[in-house]
């Protein structure tokens, strides 16, 4: 596969490894660099708390301070950015950085992981987030079912599946030549 000639920038929320997987296969096609968002107070280990303290942000509209900094977001054409599905929204952390960086006039390019119950509103956040940037079509992929205690499951047939899925993906909006 020929790399699109763009400057690309992968960035993703991860917490059980399965966007962190998407994120991964999208770099293997397409190169660019890869960027995993970190949080200054992590959410809890405790999945329940951790539903409870994301519903309560979500109420209050509260961004989350990021500990990750993207060193000269200018120079970037297109940024891919990756999250699960968390109380069928974008999770805060995204929407922390969706409003810290100036993304005006880039390709943003939305990717997500969730229990089954699909991307929710968190591909229209993008819209709304970005509203002066290029938006292709969005790749969404069951990924964890951590309220079961099912979290990485990006591996072995699946990865494969998520791989061809994916390559497929990136033709459709061209970034694969
Ligand atoms: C706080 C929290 C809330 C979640 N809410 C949803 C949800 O509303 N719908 C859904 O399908 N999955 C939900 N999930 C499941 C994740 O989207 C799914 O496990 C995803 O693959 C996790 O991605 P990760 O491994 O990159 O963290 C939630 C997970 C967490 C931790």
């Amino acid at each position: 596969q020929t790399p699109s000639p763009k400057k690309i920038l992968i960035v993703y929320l991860s917490r059980t490894n399965n966007t962190k997987a998407i994120a991964e296969i999208i770099h293997s096609y397409v190169g660019g660099k890869l960027a995993a968002l970190e949080l200054q107070k992590p959410y809890p280990e405790n999945y329940r708390a951790t539903v409870q303290q994301v519903v309560n942000e979500n109420e209050t509209g509260f961004l989350p301070p990021l500990k990750t900094k993207i060193d000269s977001i200018e120079k970037y054409d297109a940024v891919f950015v990756g999250f699960p599905t968390w109380d069928m929204k974008m999770p805060p952390p995204m929407k922390s950085f969706l409003h810290q960086y100036d993304l005006s006039g880039k390709t943003i390019i939305p990717f997500n992981t969730n229990a089954g119950y699909g991307v929710g509103s968190g591909f229209d956040t993008v819209k709304q987030l970005c509203p002066n940037s290029k938006i292709p079509e969005g790749f969404s992929i069951k990924g964890g079912v951590e309220r079961d205690g099912v979290l990485f499951v990006i591996k072995g047939e699946k990865e494969k599946q998520a791989r061809e899925e994916v390559k497929v993906w990136l033709q459709n909006i061209q970034m694969l030549k």
